[in-house]
């Protein structure tokens, strides 16, 4: 049974109330602490954007959403009419002056509560929602800004959003959110890494032959092409999640679990990554876009096609290879890639180890493989370790990889909650940790900066991969011009 901390009561204040994110992730996720009575009854969840509602007509849709979003046998109808009961909306139009002094007035009526605003919009809102909520007199010392991902366009815009929004709040009231980070497989790497000296000690170019990332989606690009197209996959996976991930995954051992002591540790990372000149792009990285193609047997339209036919330039798959210039990594390739509209949905880590120096099993004994470490975050969520191990039976000797299978699930035997719901929880508690602060995101940009630059450079197509396929060739060409290959699972 999981351990539930009670939090202390909070304004949970959601600008862009009506969107996708609110509906799919963050009211699902509030919901699901509410019903673990995280949270005391005087808390509040109010929503804020520009359509015409009043309280019953976003709880009608918040209603709506948790119908469609939570896991099956979790909505309750005694906890729900709770739940809807703390939710009031407000009308405010982010960019101008409308809404303002009613949602503050609101917020006034418990000057006590620790003040949550969740910043659910497009980024170019998150500096004038600041500047207005402190124009307003919305904040206090018990208030704190969550603002998703992605943090600006660029280097220039994520500084000048870090500028408006630190103008009016310190540093500790900023909660700079990136999901990944909440998932309880990620925050395991930790435990995983510092608390069993056993990797630890093997944790290192002397034994690690090459790392490897795959986060990969069936989905397409959905109802959010918009977005999505001024984005692409570099800046909507790698320029966060997984180069958290893999901040994570190479960072030396914080000296305490303190937030700014893991996130001098990321930076260092950050600081590490050998930079990508715009000129070498085209070397260290493959972007593509999904065509039409069949996951799990049902056809799928193409990226353009779910752009309505806009004829777009933009990677829905990117691959890189990027080196960590650091003692511990020197000489070690990192392997990335994200992409949508591939086969299953999976996201996991694969440390590949050096093969033995000298092999004393005659060649016919030997089907050898490298020991793998494969960390899955997502779904099934574990870990497994292939080893070499003798086939049993009397007629000699044959190795055979195996492998030591841990499921969390199976284990713990208890639901992993959505990162959400933790993250949400932790800006209450006012823990910063599990945030980026200022500096990890723009050394982020300053990294994938000239990547996008040596792209823009060369404004060649994307390749084309088929839906359901594992991106283009090329990502395989990449990896294999080293001699190695993506991972696949011994099953
Ligand atoms: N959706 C997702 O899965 C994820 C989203 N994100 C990020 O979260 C943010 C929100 O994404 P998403 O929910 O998909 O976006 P949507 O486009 O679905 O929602 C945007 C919201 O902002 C409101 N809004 C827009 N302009 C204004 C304005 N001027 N004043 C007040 N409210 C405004 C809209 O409501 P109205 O029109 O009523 O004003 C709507 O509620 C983005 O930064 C996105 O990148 C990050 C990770 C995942
Ligand atoms: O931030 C984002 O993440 C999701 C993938 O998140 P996951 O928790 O389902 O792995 C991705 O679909 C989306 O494009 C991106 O903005």
């Amino acid at each position: 049974m999981a351990r539930i901390l009670p939090v202390a009561s909070f304004d949970c204040v959601v600008f862009g109330a009506t969107g996708d994110l609110t509906m799919r992730k963050l009211l699902p996720a509030l919901y699901q602490r509410w019903r673990d009575r995280q949270f005391p009854a005087s808390s509040r969840i109010i929503g804020a954007a520009r359509s015409n509602l009043d309280d019953a007509g976003f709880r009608a849709q918040a209603e709506a959403a948790l119908q469609r979003y939570l896991p099956e046998g979790t909505l309750e109808e005694a906890t729900l009419a709770e739940f809807l009961g703390l939710m009031h909306y407000r009308r405010v139009e982010a960019a101008g002056e409308e809404g303002w002094e009613s949602l503050v007035a609101l917020l006034a009526e418990r000057p006590e509560q620790v003040r949550q605003f969740y910043l659910a919009t497009s980024p170019e809102l998150y500096g004038p929602i600041c500047q207005r909520l402190a124009r307003h007199g919305g904040l206090h010392a018990q208030s704190r800004v969550v603002l998703e991902k992605p943090i600006g366009h660029d280097l220039a815009s994520a500084r000048e959003i870090n500028r408006a929004v630190g103008e009016v709040l310190p540093e500790a009231q900023i909660f700079r959110i990136d999901h990944y980070l909440g998932k309880e497989t990620v925050q395991n790497l930790m435990a995983l890494r510092f608390a069993n000296p056993i990797f630890e000690r093997l944790w290192h170019a002397d034994m690690i032959d090459h790392v490897q990332i795959t986060v990969a989606e069936e989905v397409g690009i959905g109802g959010r092409g918009g977005y999505y197209d001024r984005a692409g996959a570099l800046r909507d996976m790698v320029q966060n999640h997984m180069l958290q991930l893999l901040c994570l995954l190479a960072m030396e051992s914080p000296i305490s679990l303190d937030p700014d002591a893991v996130r001098d540790e990321k930076v260092k990372v950050l600081r590490a990554l050998r930079p990508i000149a715009p000129h070498e792009a085209h070397l260290h990285t493959v972007r593509g876009q999904y065509t039409a193609g069949a996951i799990n047997g049902q056809p799928v339209p193409g990226y353009r096609a779910d752009l309505d036919g806009a004829a777009s330039l933009t990677e829905s798959f990117v691959a890189l290879k990027l080196q960590v210039n650091s003692w511990r990594w020197a000489g070690v390739p990192f392997y990335l890639r994200t992409g949508k509209r591939l086969p299953r949905k999976v996201s996991e880590i694969i440390i590949e180890f050096r093969t033995p120096p000298f092999s004393i099993f005659p060649r016919e004994a030997v089907g050898m493989q490298p020991n793998r470490l494969l960390i899955r975050l997502q779904p099934e969520e574990g870990m497994r370790l292939e080893m070499m191990t003798k086939e049993p039976g009397p007629g000699g000797l044959h190795l055979r990889p195996t492998a030591l299978d841990i499921s969390f699930e199976k284990t713990f035997g208890t639901r992993y909650p959505d990162a959400y719901e933790r993250l949400l929880m932790d800006v209450v508690r006012g823990n910063t940790t599990l945030f980026m602060r200022r500096d990890e995101v723009e050394h982020a940009w300053n990294w994938v900066e000239p990547i996008l630059q040596g792209w823009a450079d060369r404004p060649e197509a994307p390749r084309p991969y088929a839906a359901g396929s594992w991106g283009p060739t090329a990502a395989i060409a990449m990896i294999e011009r080293d001699g190695r290959t993506w991972y696949e699972s011994l099953e």
